[in-house]
Protein backbone atom coordinates (compact mmCIF):
# COMPACT_ATOMS: atom_id res chain seq x y z
CA UNK A 1 0.00 0.00 0.00
CA UNK A 2 1.23 3.48 -0.62
CA UNK A 3 0.84 6.30 1.63
CA UNK A 4 -0.63 8.73 -1.64
CA UNK A 5 -4.13 11.02 -0.53
CA UNK A 6 -6.70 8.07 -0.40
CA UNK A 7 -9.60 8.95 -3.07
CA UNK A 8 -13.08 6.89 -3.32
CA UNK A 9 -13.36 5.32 -6.73
CA UNK A 10 -15.96 3.97 -8.44
CA UNK A 11 -14.83 1.61 -11.78
CA UNK A 12 -17.81 0.91 -14.11
CA UNK A 13 -17.27 -2.42 -15.57
CA UNK A 14 -15.11 -5.26 -14.35
CA UNK A 15 -13.71 -6.70 -17.17
CA UNK A 16 -10.04 -7.05 -18.05
CA UNK A 17 -9.48 -2.89 -18.11
CA UNK A 18 -12.02 -2.50 -15.22
CA UNK A 19 -10.51 -5.87 -13.01
CA UNK A 20 -7.12 -4.38 -14.08
CA UNK A 21 -7.71 -0.77 -13.25
CA UNK A 22 -9.91 -1.47 -9.82
CA UNK A 23 -6.98 -3.55 -8.33
CA UNK A 24 -3.95 -1.65 -9.44
CA UNK A 25 -5.85 2.05 -7.52
CA UNK A 26 -6.48 -0.30 -4.50
CA UNK A 27 -2.75 -1.60 -4.49
CA UNK A 28 -2.32 2.38 -5.16
CA UNK A 29 -3.94 2.95 -1.55
CA UNK A 30 -7.35 4.54 -2.63
CA UNK A 31 -10.73 2.92 -1.50
CA UNK A 32 -12.45 1.01 -4.79
CA UNK A 33 -15.69 0.02 -5.73
CA UNK A 34 -16.50 -2.18 -8.62
CA UNK A 35 -19.76 -1.77 -10.31
CA UNK A 36 -20.89 -4.69 -13.12
CA UNK A 37 -24.39 -5.06 -13.99
CA UNK A 38 -23.51 -8.84 -14.32
CA UNK A 39 -24.41 -10.49 -10.72
CA UNK A 40 -22.46 -13.63 -11.90
CA UNK A 41 -19.33 -11.88 -12.10
CA UNK A 42 -19.89 -9.64 -9.22
CA UNK A 43 -20.87 -12.19 -6.74
CA UNK A 44 -17.72 -14.36 -8.33
CA UNK A 45 -15.97 -11.29 -7.08
CA UNK A 46 -16.85 -10.81 -3.73
CA UNK A 47 -16.44 -14.66 -2.91
CA UNK A 48 -13.02 -13.71 -4.01
CA UNK A 49 -12.99 -15.84 -6.89
CA UNK A 50 -12.08 -14.30 -10.32
CA UNK A 51 -14.00 -14.59 -13.85
CA UNK A 52 -11.16 -14.11 -16.35
CA UNK A 53 -7.66 -16.36 -16.22
CA UNK A 54 -5.09 -13.53 -15.71
CA UNK A 55 -1.56 -13.88 -14.26
CA UNK A 56 -0.51 -12.14 -10.84
CA UNK A 57 -4.64 -11.14 -11.00
CA UNK A 58 -5.61 -13.25 -8.05
CA UNK A 59 -2.29 -12.41 -5.75
CA UNK A 60 -2.95 -8.58 -5.86
CA UNK A 61 -6.68 -9.29 -5.58
CA UNK A 62 -5.66 -10.79 -2.55
CA UNK A 63 -3.25 -8.16 -1.15
CA UNK A 64 -5.47 -5.33 -1.96
CA UNK A 65 -8.89 -6.83 -0.68
CA UNK A 66 -9.81 -4.48 2.38
CA UNK A 67 -9.92 -1.62 0.15
CA UNK A 68 -11.99 -3.35 -2.79
CA UNK A 69 -15.55 -3.94 -3.01
CA UNK A 70 -17.67 -5.08 -5.34
CA UNK A 71 -21.34 -4.61 -6.28
CA UNK A 72 -23.86 -4.01 -8.63
CA UNK A 73 -25.76 -0.95 -7.03
CA UNK A 74 -24.78 1.80 -8.66
CA UNK A 75 -26.26 4.04 -5.58
CA UNK A 76 -24.00 2.67 -3.34
CA UNK A 77 -20.67 3.16 -5.21
CA UNK A 78 -21.10 6.29 -7.29
CA UNK A 79 -22.54 9.59 -4.76
CA UNK A 80 -19.34 8.62 -2.52
CA UNK A 81 -16.79 8.01 -5.07
CA UNK A 82 -14.22 11.39 -5.98
CA UNK A 83 -13.76 9.71 -9.59
CA UNK A 84 -15.76 7.21 -11.99
CA UNK A 85 -13.95 5.03 -14.52
CA UNK A 86 -16.34 4.10 -16.71
CA UNK A 87 -14.97 0.20 -18.75
CA UNK A 88 -17.39 -0.96 -20.13
CA UNK A 89 -17.14 -3.06 -23.46
CA UNK A 90 -16.88 -1.18 -26.77
CA UNK A 91 -17.39 -4.16 -29.34
CA UNK A 92 -17.71 -3.69 -33.15
CA UNK A 93 -21.31 -3.33 -34.66
CA UNK A 94 -21.27 -5.03 -38.54
CA UNK A 95 -20.06 -1.77 -39.63
CA UNK A 96 -17.18 -1.55 -38.01
CA UNK A 97 -18.11 1.05 -35.48
CA UNK A 98 -17.71 0.15 -31.94
CA UNK A 99 -21.15 -0.19 -29.68
CA UNK A 100 -21.63 2.80 -27.60
CA UNK A 101 -24.59 1.24 -26.09
CA UNK A 102 -22.81 -0.30 -22.63
CA UNK A 103 -21.02 3.42 -22.13
CA UNK A 104 -24.13 5.72 -22.89
CA UNK A 105 -25.88 3.23 -20.32
CA UNK A 106 -23.41 2.86 -17.99
CA UNK A 107 -23.63 7.36 -18.26
CA UNK A 108 -26.65 7.21 -17.52
CA UNK A 109 -26.61 5.28 -14.57
CA UNK A 110 -23.29 6.91 -12.87
CA UNK A 111 -25.72 10.50 -13.69
CA UNK A 112 -28.25 9.64 -11.93
CA UNK A 113 -26.12 8.92 -8.58
CA UNK A 114 -23.88 12.00 -8.73
CA UNK A 115 -23.87 14.10 -6.01
CA UNK A 116 -23.47 17.79 -6.80
CA UNK A 117 -19.93 17.92 -5.79
CA UNK A 118 -16.78 17.83 -8.01
CA UNK A 119 -16.87 14.27 -9.50
CA UNK A 120 -14.56 13.40 -12.55
CA UNK A 121 -15.78 10.95 -14.60
CA UNK A 122 -13.29 9.19 -16.66
CA UNK A 123 -13.64 7.23 -20.00
CA UNK A 124 -10.99 3.83 -19.85
CA UNK A 125 -13.06 2.22 -22.64
CA UNK A 126 -11.35 2.23 -25.92
CA UNK A 127 -14.39 4.61 -27.87
CA UNK A 128 -14.30 6.99 -31.35
CA UNK A 129 -13.44 10.96 -31.17
CA UNK A 130 -15.75 13.01 -29.21
CA UNK A 131 -17.47 10.33 -27.19
CA UNK A 132 -16.05 12.52 -24.03
CA UNK A 133 -17.65 15.70 -25.30
CA UNK A 134 -20.81 13.18 -25.24
CA UNK A 135 -20.43 11.28 -21.99
CA UNK A 136 -20.46 15.04 -20.38
CA UNK A 137 -23.75 15.64 -22.30
CA UNK A 138 -25.34 12.39 -20.56
CA UNK A 139 -24.40 13.29 -17.62
CA UNK A 140 -26.00 16.60 -17.88
CA UNK A 141 -28.91 15.46 -19.39
CA UNK A 142 -29.59 12.81 -17.14
CA UNK A 143 -28.20 14.53 -13.66
CA UNK A 144 -30.94 14.77 -11.01
CA UNK A 145 -29.30 17.71 -9.69
CA UNK A 146 -27.39 18.98 -12.53
CA UNK A 147 -24.46 21.37 -11.50
CA UNK A 148 -22.68 23.11 -13.93
CA UNK A 149 -18.84 22.40 -14.36
CA UNK A 150 -19.19 19.93 -11.36
CA UNK A 151 -19.17 16.74 -13.90
CA UNK A 152 -15.45 16.46 -15.47
CA UNK A 153 -14.86 14.29 -18.03
CA UNK A 154 -11.40 13.42 -18.27
CA UNK A 155 -10.03 10.19 -21.02
CA UNK A 156 -7.64 8.09 -19.67
CA UNK A 157 -7.38 5.32 -22.35
CA UNK A 158 -5.44 2.37 -21.46
CA UNK A 159 -2.87 0.94 -22.79
CA UNK A 160 -2.81 -3.17 -20.84
CA UNK A 161 -2.17 -6.16 -22.58
CA UNK A 162 -3.74 -9.10 -21.62
CA UNK A 163 -1.88 -11.53 -19.97
CA UNK A 164 0.12 -9.03 -19.09
CA UNK A 165 -2.29 -6.59 -17.70
CA UNK A 166 -0.91 -6.31 -13.85
CA UNK A 167 2.38 -5.66 -14.91
CA UNK A 168 1.43 -2.98 -17.45
CA UNK A 169 -1.17 -1.21 -14.95
CA UNK A 170 1.33 -1.21 -12.31
CA UNK A 171 4.51 -0.23 -14.28
CA UNK A 172 3.50 1.77 -17.62
CA UNK A 173 5.20 3.47 -20.24
CA UNK A 174 3.07 6.34 -19.85
CA UNK A 175 -0.33 7.59 -18.47
CA UNK A 176 -2.61 9.97 -20.75
CA UNK A 177 -4.94 12.10 -19.28
CA UNK A 178 -7.03 14.04 -21.19
CA UNK A 179 -9.21 16.73 -20.48
CA UNK A 180 -10.44 20.44 -21.26
CA UNK A 181 -10.73 21.24 -17.53
CA UNK A 182 -7.49 21.40 -15.60
CA UNK A 183 -9.34 20.35 -12.57
CA UNK A 184 -9.83 17.24 -13.72
CA UNK A 185 -6.40 16.61 -15.13
CA UNK A 186 -4.79 17.48 -11.29
CA UNK A 187 -7.10 15.20 -9.53
CA UNK A 188 -6.35 12.31 -11.76
CA UNK A 189 -2.53 13.20 -11.59
CA UNK A 190 -3.14 12.99 -8.03
CA UNK A 191 -4.68 9.55 -8.32
CA UNK A 192 -1.92 8.16 -10.06
CA UNK A 193 0.56 10.08 -7.87
CA UNK A 194 2.15 6.83 -6.20
CA UNK A 195 2.89 4.89 -9.88
CA UNK A 196 4.98 8.77 -11.00
CA UNK A 197 6.82 8.41 -7.37
CA UNK A 198 10.44 7.85 -7.68
CA UNK A 199 9.64 5.84 -4.57
CA UNK A 200 6.64 3.55 -5.48
CA UNK A 201 6.83 0.52 -3.44
CA UNK A 202 6.40 -2.77 -6.11
CA UNK A 203 3.84 -5.31 -5.18
CA UNK A 204 5.93 -8.76 -3.72
CA UNK A 205 3.03 -10.23 -6.36
CA UNK A 206 3.75 -8.75 -9.37
CA UNK A 207 7.44 -7.70 -9.01
CA UNK A 208 8.94 -4.57 -10.91
CA UNK A 209 10.28 -5.83 -14.22
CA UNK A 210 14.15 -5.12 -15.02
CA UNK A 211 13.57 -2.75 -17.78
CA UNK A 212 11.44 -0.81 -15.62
CA UNK A 213 11.54 3.00 -16.54
CA UNK A 214 9.24 5.70 -14.57
CA UNK A 215 5.99 6.00 -16.61
CA UNK A 216 6.08 9.92 -18.46
CA UNK A 217 2.69 11.77 -17.97
CA UNK A 218 0.94 13.33 -21.53
CA UNK A 219 -1.54 15.46 -20.54
CA UNK A 220 -3.23 16.44 -23.87
CA UNK A 221 -7.07 17.77 -24.63
CA UNK A 222 -9.75 15.33 -24.49
CA UNK A 223 -9.87 14.53 -28.30
CA UNK A 224 -6.00 14.07 -28.56
CA UNK A 225 -6.28 11.21 -25.86
CA UNK A 226 -9.12 9.63 -27.40
CA UNK A 227 -7.40 10.04 -30.54
CA UNK A 228 -3.75 8.55 -28.84
CA UNK A 229 -5.59 5.06 -27.93
CA UNK A 230 -6.52 4.32 -31.69
CA UNK A 231 -3.18 5.52 -33.18
CA UNK A 232 -1.27 3.40 -30.69
CA UNK A 233 -3.38 -0.08 -31.73
CA UNK A 234 -3.29 0.92 -35.00
CA UNK A 235 0.14 1.11 -35.13
CA UNK A 236 1.16 -1.77 -33.19
CA UNK A 237 -1.47 -3.57 -35.92
CA UNK A 238 0.58 -2.16 -38.57
CA UNK A 239 3.71 -2.99 -37.37
CA UNK A 240 2.68 -7.00 -36.84
CA UNK A 241 1.02 -6.68 -40.57
CA UNK A 242 3.71 -5.41 -42.05
CA UNK A 243 6.29 -8.09 -40.74
CA UNK A 244 3.97 -10.41 -41.99
CA UNK A 245 3.66 -8.87 -45.40
CA UNK A 246 7.55 -9.08 -45.61
CA UNK A 247 7.50 -12.79 -44.16
CA UNK A 248 5.79 -13.79 -47.37
CA UNK A 249 8.21 -12.50 -49.49
CA UNK A 250 11.15 -13.93 -47.12
CA UNK A 251 9.41 -17.50 -47.87
CA UNK A 252 9.62 -16.97 -51.58
CA UNK A 253 13.55 -14.82 -51.67
CA UNK A 254 15.07 -17.33 -49.66
CA UNK A 255 15.30 -15.33 -46.49
CA UNK A 256 14.10 -15.55 -43.00
CA UNK A 257 11.44 -13.06 -41.18
CA UNK A 258 13.10 -13.58 -37.68
CA UNK A 259 16.57 -13.11 -39.14
CA UNK A 260 15.00 -9.77 -40.38
CA UNK A 261 13.25 -8.36 -37.81
CA UNK A 262 16.36 -8.96 -35.89
CA UNK A 263 18.05 -7.25 -38.12
CA UNK A 264 15.87 -4.44 -38.55
CA UNK A 265 14.82 -4.21 -34.64
CA UNK A 266 18.44 -2.88 -33.57
CA UNK A 267 17.58 0.31 -35.58
CA UNK A 268 15.91 2.24 -32.41
CA UNK A 269 14.01 4.29 -34.87
CA UNK A 270 11.81 0.94 -35.71
CA UNK A 271 13.01 -1.32 -32.42
CA UNK A 272 12.25 -4.86 -32.31
CA UNK A 273 8.79 -5.23 -30.75
CA UNK A 274 5.95 -6.17 -32.43
CA UNK A 275 7.68 -8.09 -35.54
CA UNK A 276 6.66 -11.37 -34.84
CA UNK A 277 5.18 -12.64 -37.71
CA UNK A 278 2.54 -15.99 -37.73
CA UNK A 279 -0.61 -16.28 -37.76
CA UNK A 280 -1.45 -12.85 -37.71
CA UNK A 281 -3.32 -10.50 -34.71
CA UNK A 282 -5.97 -11.40 -32.56
CA UNK A 283 -7.92 -10.44 -29.45
CA UNK A 284 -10.59 -8.06 -29.08
CA UNK A 285 -8.92 -4.94 -29.80
CA UNK A 286 -6.92 -4.39 -32.50
CA UNK A 287 -9.58 -5.68 -35.08
CA UNK A 288 -12.08 -3.62 -33.26
CA UNK A 289 -9.72 -0.67 -33.51
CA UNK A 290 -8.51 -0.49 -36.40
CA UNK A 291 -12.08 -0.75 -38.16
CA UNK A 292 -13.43 2.11 -35.60
CA UNK A 293 -10.68 4.18 -37.13
CA UNK A 294 -11.83 3.52 -40.78
CA UNK A 295 -15.10 3.86 -39.71
CA UNK A 296 -14.10 7.64 -38.21
CA UNK A 297 -12.07 8.10 -41.12
CA UNK A 298 -14.97 7.66 -43.80
CA UNK A 299 -17.18 10.24 -41.32
CA UNK A 300 -15.08 12.27 -42.11
CA UNK A 301 -14.25 11.37 -45.66
CA UNK A 302 -10.98 10.92 -45.16
CA UNK A 303 -9.55 7.19 -46.58
CA UNK A 304 -7.17 5.37 -44.56
CA UNK A 305 -5.70 3.03 -47.06
CA UNK A 306 -2.39 1.83 -44.78
CA UNK A 307 -4.96 0.88 -42.44
CA UNK A 308 -7.48 -1.48 -44.92
CA UNK A 309 -4.13 -3.09 -45.82
CA UNK A 310 -2.57 -3.59 -42.54
CA UNK A 311 -6.56 -5.55 -41.88
CA UNK A 312 -6.40 -7.42 -45.49
CA UNK A 313 -3.05 -8.71 -45.02
CA UNK A 314 -4.28 -10.11 -41.14
CA UNK A 315 -6.94 -11.91 -42.86
CA UNK A 316 -4.37 -13.00 -45.53
CA UNK A 317 -2.06 -15.07 -42.69
CA UNK A 318 -4.91 -16.92 -41.00
CA UNK A 319 -5.81 -18.50 -44.36
CA UNK A 320 -2.27 -19.26 -45.08
CA UNK A 321 -2.29 -21.42 -42.26
CA UNK A 322 -4.21 -23.92 -44.32
CA UNK A 323 -2.64 -23.14 -47.26
CA UNK A 324 -0.02 -24.65 -45.99
CA UNK A 325 -1.69 -27.57 -44.82
CA UNK A 326 -3.45 -28.29 -48.18
CA UNK A 327 0.18 -27.64 -49.89
CA UNK A 328 1.08 -30.73 -47.86
CA UNK A 329 -1.78 -32.79 -47.65
CA UNK A 330 -3.92 -31.99 -50.51
CA UNK A 331 -7.36 -32.78 -49.53
CA UNK A 332 -8.09 -32.02 -45.72
CA UNK A 333 -11.10 -34.33 -45.87
CA UNK A 334 -11.05 -37.11 -43.32
CA UNK A 335 -7.39 -35.99 -42.51
CA UNK A 336 -6.80 -35.51 -38.46
CA UNK A 337 -5.61 -32.16 -37.53
CA UNK A 338 -4.00 -31.43 -34.28
CA UNK A 339 -4.85 -27.40 -33.16
CA UNK A 340 -2.58 -26.32 -30.65
CA UNK A 341 -3.68 -23.21 -28.92
CA UNK A 342 -6.79 -21.58 -28.90
CA UNK A 343 -6.52 -18.70 -27.01
CA UNK A 344 -5.33 -15.30 -29.31
CA UNK A 345 -2.12 -15.25 -27.42
CA UNK A 346 -0.55 -16.98 -24.29
CA UNK A 347 -1.62 -16.15 -20.92
CA UNK A 348 -4.64 -15.93 -21.23
CA UNK A 349 -8.12 -17.35 -21.88
CA UNK A 350 -9.31 -14.74 -24.22
CA UNK A 351 -10.91 -16.38 -26.82
CA UNK A 352 -12.24 -12.88 -28.69
CA UNK A 353 -10.67 -12.79 -32.33
CA UNK A 354 -8.28 -15.70 -31.76
CA UNK A 355 -7.14 -16.93 -35.10
CA UNK A 356 -7.54 -20.69 -33.67
CA UNK A 357 -11.31 -20.40 -34.64
CA UNK A 358 -11.64 -18.93 -37.77
CA UNK A 359 -8.77 -22.06 -39.06
CA UNK A 360 -10.79 -24.60 -36.78
CA UNK A 361 -14.03 -23.46 -38.64
CA UNK A 362 -12.47 -23.80 -41.65
CA UNK A 363 -10.82 -26.82 -41.81
CA UNK A 364 -14.36 -28.34 -40.37
CA UNK A 365 -15.54 -26.95 -43.72
CA UNK A 366 -13.38 -28.53 -45.40
CA UNK A 367 -14.23 -32.44 -44.00
CA UNK A 368 -11.14 -32.43 -41.04
CA UNK A 369 -11.48 -33.67 -38.07
CA UNK A 370 -10.45 -31.07 -35.54
CA UNK A 371 -8.78 -32.09 -32.50
CA UNK A 372 -7.66 -28.70 -30.13
CA UNK A 373 -6.05 -28.06 -27.37
CA UNK A 374 -5.35 -25.28 -25.31
CA UNK A 375 -3.56 -25.36 -21.43
CA UNK A 376 -6.37 -23.12 -19.96
CA UNK A 377 -8.73 -21.79 -22.93
CA UNK A 378 -10.80 -25.20 -23.12
CA UNK A 379 -13.55 -24.51 -20.35
CA UNK A 380 -14.08 -21.50 -21.77
CA UNK A 381 -14.10 -22.55 -25.19
CA UNK A 382 -16.36 -25.52 -24.29
CA UNK A 383 -19.16 -22.83 -23.76
CA UNK A 384 -18.28 -19.99 -26.34
CA UNK A 385 -17.46 -22.27 -29.51
CA UNK A 386 -20.01 -24.76 -29.02
CA UNK A 387 -21.31 -23.77 -32.47
CA UNK A 388 -17.74 -25.82 -33.89
CA UNK A 389 -17.50 -29.40 -34.12
CA UNK A 390 -14.17 -29.91 -32.38
CA UNK A 391 -12.86 -32.52 -29.88
CA UNK A 392 -10.59 -31.81 -26.99
CA UNK A 393 -7.82 -33.18 -26.51
CA UNK A 394 -6.61 -33.78 -22.52
CA UNK A 395 -2.57 -32.98 -23.67
CA UNK A 396 -1.33 -31.58 -26.48
CA UNK A 397 0.21 -34.82 -27.07
CA UNK A 398 -2.80 -36.47 -27.37
CA UNK A 399 -3.77 -34.17 -29.79
CA UNK A 400 -0.54 -35.00 -31.88
CA UNK A 401 -0.97 -38.78 -31.03
CA UNK A 402 -2.11 -39.96 -35.04
CA UNK A 403 -2.56 -36.65 -36.29
CA UNK A 404 -2.06 -36.15 -40.03
CA UNK A 405 -0.92 -32.35 -39.42
CA UNK A 406 -1.13 -29.95 -36.70
CA UNK A 407 -0.87 -25.95 -36.71
CA UNK A 408 0.67 -24.53 -33.59
CA UNK A 409 -1.50 -21.26 -33.16
CA UNK A 410 -0.88 -20.00 -29.60
CA UNK A 411 2.68 -19.90 -28.15
CA UNK A 412 1.95 -21.43 -24.90
CA UNK A 413 5.43 -22.28 -22.79
CA UNK A 414 3.89 -25.62 -22.56
CA UNK A 415 4.38 -26.25 -26.10
CA UNK A 416 7.67 -25.15 -25.83
CA UNK A 417 8.29 -27.93 -23.62
CA UNK A 418 6.87 -30.75 -26.08
CA UNK A 419 9.57 -33.36 -27.26
CA UNK A 420 8.71 -32.57 -30.54
CA UNK A 421 11.16 -35.20 -32.10
CA UNK A 422 9.18 -38.22 -30.29
CA UNK A 423 5.86 -36.62 -30.94
CA UNK A 424 6.61 -35.86 -34.72
CA UNK A 425 7.10 -39.88 -34.42
CA UNK A 426 3.53 -40.43 -32.96
CA UNK A 427 1.56 -38.70 -36.14
CA UNK A 428 0.32 -40.54 -38.67
CA UNK A 429 1.87 -37.87 -40.71
CA UNK A 430 4.48 -35.58 -38.87
CA UNK A 431 3.66 -32.23 -40.21
CA UNK A 432 3.59 -29.27 -38.19
CA UNK A 433 2.64 -25.84 -39.04
CA UNK A 434 4.18 -23.73 -36.55
CA UNK A 435 2.74 -20.05 -36.73
CA UNK A 436 4.36 -19.50 -33.74
CA UNK A 437 8.20 -20.26 -34.23
CA UNK A 438 7.71 -22.55 -30.87
CA UNK A 439 9.70 -25.47 -31.77
CA UNK A 440 13.38 -24.57 -31.65
CA UNK A 441 16.22 -26.68 -33.75
CA UNK A 442 14.24 -29.62 -35.85
CA UNK A 443 16.27 -32.71 -36.55
CA UNK A 444 14.02 -35.67 -36.63
CA UNK A 445 11.72 -37.30 -39.24
CA UNK A 446 8.93 -34.66 -40.38
CA UNK A 447 8.24 -31.77 -41.28
CA UNK A 448 8.22 -28.22 -39.21
CA UNK A 449 7.17 -25.50 -41.69
CA UNK A 450 7.02 -22.10 -40.15
CA UNK A 451 5.85 -18.46 -41.18
CA UNK A 452 8.16 -16.37 -43.12
CA UNK A 453 11.21 -19.29 -43.05
CA UNK A 454 13.79 -19.97 -46.36
CA UNK A 455 12.42 -22.53 -47.50
CA UNK A 456 15.39 -25.15 -47.22
CA UNK A 457 15.49 -25.02 -43.53
CA UNK A 458 11.59 -24.56 -43.53
CA UNK A 459 11.45 -28.28 -44.51
CA UNK A 460 13.67 -30.13 -41.99
CA UNK A 461 12.96 -33.92 -43.69
CA UNK A 462 15.51 -36.00 -42.34
CA UNK A 463 14.78 -40.05 -42.34
CA UNK A 464 14.99 -41.55 -38.79
N1 LIG B 1 -9.22 -6.20 -23.03
C1 LIG B 1 -8.16 -5.43 -23.10
O1 LIG B 1 -7.03 -5.90 -23.03
C2 LIG B 1 -8.29 -3.94 -23.27
C3 LIG B 1 -9.52 -3.33 -23.51
N2 LIG B 1 -9.60 -1.98 -23.70
C4 LIG B 1 -10.90 -1.34 -23.88
O2 LIG B 1 -11.54 -1.28 -22.60
C5 LIG B 1 -12.95 -1.50 -22.74
C6 LIG B 1 -13.36 -2.70 -21.88
O3 LIG B 1 -12.73 -3.84 -22.39
P1 LIG B 1 -12.76 -5.25 -21.61
O4 LIG B 1 -12.37 -5.02 -20.19
O5 LIG B 1 -12.02 -6.20 -22.45
O6 LIG B 1 -14.33 -5.54 -21.68
P2 LIG B 1 -15.13 -6.81 -21.15
O7 LIG B 1 -16.13 -7.10 -22.18
O8 LIG B 1 -14.19 -7.87 -20.68
O9 LIG B 1 -15.85 -6.25 -19.85
C7 LIG B 1 -16.83 -5.23 -19.86
C8 LIG B 1 -17.64 -5.32 -18.58
O10 LIG B 1 -18.55 -4.23 -18.54
C9 LIG B 1 -19.77 -4.69 -17.96
N3 LIG B 1 -20.86 -3.78 -18.29
C10 LIG B 1 -21.52 -3.63 -19.47
N4 LIG B 1 -22.45 -2.66 -19.36
C11 LIG B 1 -22.39 -2.19 -18.09
C12 LIG B 1 -23.10 -1.18 -17.38
N5 LIG B 1 -24.04 -0.44 -17.95
N6 LIG B 1 -22.78 -0.98 -16.08
C13 LIG B 1 -21.81 -1.72 -15.48
N7 LIG B 1 -21.11 -2.68 -16.10
C14 LIG B 1 -21.39 -2.90 -17.40
C15 LIG B 1 -19.93 -6.09 -18.53
O11 LIG B 1 -20.84 -6.86 -17.77
C16 LIG B 1 -18.48 -6.60 -18.46
O12 LIG B 1 -18.21 -7.22 -17.23
C17 LIG B 1 -13.20 -1.65 -24.23
O13 LIG B 1 -13.53 -0.40 -24.76
C18 LIG B 1 -11.86 -2.10 -24.78
O14 LIG B 1 -11.67 -1.72 -26.11
C19 LIG B 1 -8.50 -1.17 -23.61
C20 LIG B 1 -7.27 -1.70 -23.36
C21 LIG B 1 -7.07 -3.13 -23.16
O1 LIG C 1 -6.50 -2.03 -26.54
C1 LIG C 1 -6.26 -3.15 -26.18
O2 LIG C 1 -7.11 -4.00 -25.91
C2 LIG C 1 -4.86 -3.64 -26.08
O3 LIG C 1 -4.54 -4.29 -27.33
C3 LIG C 1 -3.26 -4.89 -27.37
O4 LIG C 1 -3.11 -5.85 -26.33
P1 LIG C 1 -3.68 -7.34 -26.45
O5 LIG C 1 -4.64 -7.42 -27.57
O6 LIG C 1 -4.14 -7.74 -25.11
O7 LIG C 1 -2.42 -8.27 -26.78
P2 LIG C 1 -1.12 -8.07 -27.70
O8 LIG C 1 0.04 -8.57 -26.95
O9 LIG C 1 -1.03 -6.72 -28.27
O10 LIG C 1 -1.41 -9.11 -28.87
C4 LIG C 1 -2.43 -8.89 -29.81
C5 LIG C 1 -2.34 -9.91 -30.93
O11 LIG C 1 -1.20 -9.66 -31.75
C6 LIG C 1 -0.45 -10.85 -31.92
N1 LIG C 1 0.97 -10.48 -32.06
C7 LIG C 1 1.58 -9.70 -31.14
C8 LIG C 1 2.90 -9.33 -31.30
C9 LIG C 1 3.61 -9.76 -32.43
O12 LIG C 1 4.79 -9.43 -32.64
N2 LIG C 1 2.96 -10.54 -33.34
C10 LIG C 1 1.65 -10.91 -33.19
O13 LIG C 1 1.10 -11.62 -34.07
C11 LIG C 1 -0.73 -11.67 -30.67
O14 LIG C 1 -0.49 -13.04 -30.91
C12 LIG C 1 -2.20 -11.36 -30.45
O15 LIG C 1 -3.00 -12.19 -31.25
C13 LIG C 1 -2.21 -3.80 -27.13
O16 LIG C 1 -0.91 -4.39 -27.14
C14 LIG C 1 -2.45 -3.09 -25.80
O17 LIG C 1 -1.50 -2.04 -25.63
C15 LIG C 1 -3.87 -2.51 -25.81
O18 LIG C 1 -4.16 -1.90 -24.57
Amino acid sequence: MQDAKALQVAVVGTGYVGLGTAVMLAYLGHHVTGVDVDQAKIDMLTRGELPIYEPYLDELLRESAPRLRWTTDYASAIPNADVIFICVGTPPLPSGQPNLAYVAEAAQSIARHLNGKVQVVVNKSTVPIGTGDWVARILEENAVDYHANRYLVVSNPEFLREGTALHDSLYPDRIVLGSDSPEAIERMAELYEPLLSQDFAAPVSVPRPDCYTQPALVKTSLSSAEMIKYAANAFLALKISFANEIAGLCERVDADIQEVTRGIGYDQRIGPHFLGAGAGWGGSCFGKDTAALISIGHEYGYEMPILAAAIEINQRQRQLVIAKLQQHLHRLKGKRVAVLGMAFKPNTDDLRDAPAHDCIARLIELGAQVVAHDPIAMPRARHEWRHLRYQEAESAEAALRGADAAILMTEWDDYRRIDWESALRGMRHPLVIDTRRVIGHFGGAGIVEQIGKRPASRVAEVTA
